[in-house]
């Protein structure tokens, strides 16, 4: 098989996919996807989980209308009706995305097998097809990490992969890990009417975020589905009587929850072992991570490697979309302007987390702002409750806690937990970005009254933070 030469390569056509710009129109680019066509977000991560969040809240609704004195009925979920709903309108994008780089673009190659890298800029698909380029992109995205403990294949145990596509809405479901993926899934579940277990191995779940989120939301999430904390997992089989056990320990003591499926949720391992990236020289961190530099350049002993870029979750700390989309940007600029190459800002990046209470996060934890800041940290933790609009919920478990400098009013970090704190977050993120201090942020845009933006307006002002006599008033 003859080798082939592009100018362009990119490994995995998710947040990859975006790459192929006008400016490529009279180039040669191969697009390599050894699995299905879009990557992550699209068929298999954001974007489907969303779609369910949404129709498990609103068969929630009932037993939060009831504290309001309404009362509703929840008479089914139709779990393969909202299942075919929300995939016979991803597949398609799926579909038709892998249509237009295969059969309607000249100048693109699709290649749909994995490849792997024996060079710096050289790869080898499964197939056997050698590949050279001028530059390539290395946005190969992560996968699932499954525990590797004694009957992990057991039928019915899943990963995100492949939970969303269930024949029926299990009537019992075990969730290991307490991370993201774990608080959205059992959301989704619990709202549908799924009896959710999760089992942790530390004390709260959530525990990478801000203290007072895990903490507040380990006790929000106890009161609407099962928890089981400082479990280790030990192995998975079989039940006596259930599809499926999952056993776990601690100490002497143990732990079997049988359930009709299981879902490890368990962290994202990146791909660069995938692509072979130790192969070709490249930088790869403890956690599997692809090192790049600010410009995304791929590193080799911490040297850039000419042409050669990385983006998304195989390199990057956030495994956002948001986050994978910007570098993507930055690295189409600098594939195309090598002599004016910019950096990607990773200052104030934002994530939600679609559970519920939902949960939304910019900047430091309260631990990192005080190494930061020491003596000169203020925080304010700014109730649902204690805002008009949080009345008329009748919220008992929301907040919105912000960090800031006392001496300059910089804002260090903001964590939302309630209704719409994906959305309340956000003008936080501005100011973050424009340098506005916290005081400037609270007086000089007008909040409406009585939205529940107030609950962020009021964390602000609750901050002991200086301002002048001619700030805003
Ligand atoms: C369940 C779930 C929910 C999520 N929800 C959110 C959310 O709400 N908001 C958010 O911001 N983020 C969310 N994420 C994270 C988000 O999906 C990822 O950060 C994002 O999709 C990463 O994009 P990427 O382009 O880096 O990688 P991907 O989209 O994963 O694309 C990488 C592609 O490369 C291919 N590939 C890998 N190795 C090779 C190889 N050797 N040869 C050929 N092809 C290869 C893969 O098949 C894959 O299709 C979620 C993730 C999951 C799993
Ligand atoms: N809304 C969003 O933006 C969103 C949603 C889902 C996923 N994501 C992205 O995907 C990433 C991966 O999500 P995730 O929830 O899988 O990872 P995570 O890193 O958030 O959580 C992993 C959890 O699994 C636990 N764990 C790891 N190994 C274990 C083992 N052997 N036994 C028991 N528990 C174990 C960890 O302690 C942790 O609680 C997230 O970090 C996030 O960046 C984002």
């Amino acid at each position: 098989m003859g080798g082939m030469h592009y100018d362009l390569v990119i490994i995995g056509s998710g947040s990859g996919n975006t790459l192929i710009t006008p400016y490529w129109d009279d180039k040669r680019v191969a697009l390599i996807e050894g699995g299905v066509f879009g990557g992550t977000c699209l068929n298999r991560g954001c974007i489907p989980t969303k779609m369910f969040v949404y129709p498990s809240e609103l068969a929630a609704t009932p037993e939060e209308a009831e504290r309001l004195g309404v009362q509703l009925r929840r008479d089914g979920v139709d779990w393969p009706g909202i299942r075919d709903r929300i995939f016979s309108r991803i597949d398609p994008i799926s579909a038709g995305g892998r249509r237009y780089r295969a059969e309607e673009l000249e100048h693109v190659d699709l290649y749909e097998e994995d490849a792997r890298f024996t060079g710096p800029r050289q790869l080898i698909t499964d197939s056997g097809q050698e590949i050279t380029a001028d530059k390539v992109v290395v946005a190969a995205g992560s996968r699932a990490r499954l525990p590797q403990v004694p009957g992990i294949d057991t039928p019915g145990v899943h990963t995100s992969d492949s939970i969303m596509r269930l024949p029926r809405l299990p009537q019992r479901i075990v969730i290991v890990g307490g991370g993201y993926i774990a608080a959205e899934f059992a959301a989704i579940f619990s709202g549908l009417g799924s009896e959710v277990i999760q089992v942790v191995r530390g004390s709260r779940l959530l525990n990478h975020t801000d203290e007072t989120v895990a903490e507040r939301f380990t006790a929000a999430a106890t009161r609407r589905w099962e928890i089981h904390r400082e479990w280790d997992l030990t192995s998975v089989g079989v039940g006596a009587s259930t599809d499926v056990e999952v056993r776990f320990e601690r100490g002497e003591e143990h732990l079997a929850l049988g359930a009709d499926v299981v879902l490890m949720a368990t962290g994202r391992v990146p791909n660069s072992d995938r692509v072979d990236a130790a192969a070709a020289g490249f930088d790869v961190d403890p956690d599997g991570l692809l090192s790049v530099d600010g410009y995304q350049r791929v590193l080799s002993r911490g040297v850039p490697v000419e042409g050669v870029f990385a983006l998304g979750d195989v390199s990057s700390e956030h495994q956002l979309k948001h986050v994978a989309n910007r570098e993507a940007r930055v690295v189409a600029h600098n594939l195309e302007h090598p002599a004016r190459l910019r950096t990607t800002d990773h200052r104030a990046v934002p994530a939600a987390i679609f559970t519920r209470p939902q949960i939304a996060s910019v900047g430091l934890t309260e631990a990192q702002a005080r190494d930061v800041a020491g003596t000169d940290l203020s925080v304010k933790v700014q109730e649902y409750a204690d805002v008009a609009y949080g009345w008329a919920m009748e919220d008992t478990e929301g907040f919105a806690k912000v960090l800031a400098r006392r001496s300059t009013g910089e804002i260090l970090g903001a964590h939302i937990m309630g209704e719409q704190a994906s959305m309340l977050i956000q003008p936080v993120v501005q100011a973050m970005v424009a340098g506005m201090d916290a005081y400037t942020l609270a007086r000089a845009p007008y909040w409406i009254h009585p939205a529940l933006t107030e609950v962020v307006e009021n964390a602000l002002l609750g901050l002991e933070t200086a301002h002048t006599d001619d700030a805003p008033l």
